[in-house]
């Protein structure tokens, strides 16, 4: 089985792949473009922040898995990926520590202005007048979009610093956040207005792409900053552009619109040349200690997939299925009775969506959900349950 690691990733981890069985193929430096060609007899491809496009799926026939080595997984077609039966699995968590350090970096160099301190020194400029105007973190409010692994880190951090910690995320309660010594704001527009620091730890997805509006970036307060380590798509670039501009907003960021996907290029970016944004090179996953983390997660997924055809953190396994209802067969543990049981339901035209087998005790009796695509008719759990030397019991569940 090969496996295309096609991106940097440390030397032990790759033996430790090696180790496996796997035939190991490293090649940090092929382009996305080149991608499909070199994944396709691959069976585990291992990206970081390659784009991994629908031609690496429609090429790749043997491709089971792909492995986001980091934590955002919009990089990779994950739709045309399900729609070919390919695990999407990444490694959460590991490197929020890591991304949480950045941005408190990034917030308090924005309020003492440190790159632009050190800039003026190099230039031989002594400058204490003017860098001696920040405002200072105690006390100031910090809002927090996305309190996931790396939002939760920002905000053990920032609460460390004295600040008001607000934060908006789906699924945070009143409560979840009082427990966790911050507020929750009912939403972004809120968040935004009444933050001195908006903080952004979003995933980039279909409900997430521009949320951080014109309409948001206006509810700022004027001299607010907006720290981005998440990614660039989730805030309305041209509006971002024109206010900071135009004075109202100050920003830190270490993701582009554009950015290249390899570790050198030439790249122009007028965000960047901004002085009132301080630019990072998407370098929030990029310690020793995180690296090592995701590199030794990823080694823990492929471990699981080639041992038990387990995969821990995937991605694109519906949460929801299709299924209508479910039916329940107790069953004698023994060869063909479930075959027969699918059997009766194929000749039905009905779908199965899953099927979860259970044995009790001993082997000799099993329990069978098996959730199918519509609420089959009385006549066919009939006939499952005329099957007397092979089925106990039937019942069907609407879900
Ligand atoms: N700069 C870097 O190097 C770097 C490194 C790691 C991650 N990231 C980016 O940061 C993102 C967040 O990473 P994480 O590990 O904290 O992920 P996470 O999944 O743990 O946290 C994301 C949080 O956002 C919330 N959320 C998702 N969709 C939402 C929506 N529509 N509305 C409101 N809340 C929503 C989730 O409930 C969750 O709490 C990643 O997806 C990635 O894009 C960047
Ligand atoms: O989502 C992530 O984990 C980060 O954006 C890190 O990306 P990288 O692996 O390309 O540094």
């Amino acid at each position: 089985m090969k496996i295309l690691v096609a991106d940097a990733f440390p030397k032990d981890r790759l033996s430790d792949l090696a180790a496996l069985g796997l035939e190991v193929e490293h090649r940090a430096d092929v382009s996305a473009g080149d991608l499909p060609a070199a994944a396709a007899d691959a069976s585990i491809l291992v990206v970081r922040s390659k784009e991994v496009s629908a031609d690496v799926f429609d090429r790749a026939a043997a491709l089971s898995l792909v492995i986001r080595a980091g934590a955002g997984v919009n990089t990779i077609d994950v739709a045309a990926a399900s729609q070919k039966g390919v695990y999407v699995a990444n490694c959460p968590g590991q490197n929020s520590i890591a991304v949480a350090e950045l941005a408190i970096g990034l917030v308090i160099a924005l309020d003492r202005r440190i790159p632009d301190n050190v800039a003026a020194l190099r230039a031989g400029r002594w400058d204490k007048k003017r860098f001696s105007e920040a405002a200072g973190l105690y006390g100031r409010t910090l809002g927090v979009a996305g309190l996931g692994a790396i939002g939760r880190e920002v905000a053990t951090r920032a609460l460390a610093l004295g600040m008001r910690v607000l934060a908006w995320s789906r699924s945070l309660t009143a409560e979840g956040a009082k427990a966790l010594g911050i507020e929750r704001a009912p939403d972004l527009l809120s968040a935004a207005r009444a933050s001195d620091v908006l903080s952004l730890h979003l995933p980039l997805s279909r409900e997430t792409r521009g949320v951080v509006s014109r309409e948001v970036l206006l509810a700022m307060k004027p001299n607010a900053a907006l720290v981005n380590t998440a990614r660039a798509e989730l805030v309305d670039q041209a509006a971002l552009l024109e206010l900071v501009r135009a004075g109202r907003l100050r920003v830190a960021t270490d993701v582009f619109a554009g950015e290249p996907a390899k570790g050198q290029a030439e790249f122009q970016s007028e965000l960047a040349q901004l002085p009132d944004v301080y630019g990072t090179h998407h370098i929030g996953a990029s310690t020793a200690q995180a690296q090592d983390a995701i590199a030794r997660e990823t080694v823990r997924i492929v471990e699981a997939f080639v041992r038990s055809g387990e995969v821990p953190n995937c991605v694109n396994v519906a949460r929801k299925t299709p299924a209508r209802a479910r039916l329940v067969v107790r069953h004698f543990d023994r060869v063909g009775v479930l075959a027969n049981v699918l059997g009766i339901i194929r000749e039905a035209g009905i779908n199965v969506e899953e099927v979860r087998n259970t044995i009790f005790e001993q082997a000799q009796a099993a329990s069978c959900a098996i959730d199918v695509g519509e609420r089959p008719p009385d006549a066919l759990l009939e006939r499952i349950r005329s099957r007397r030397d092979e089925v106990m019991f039937v019942d069907c569940f609407d879900l």
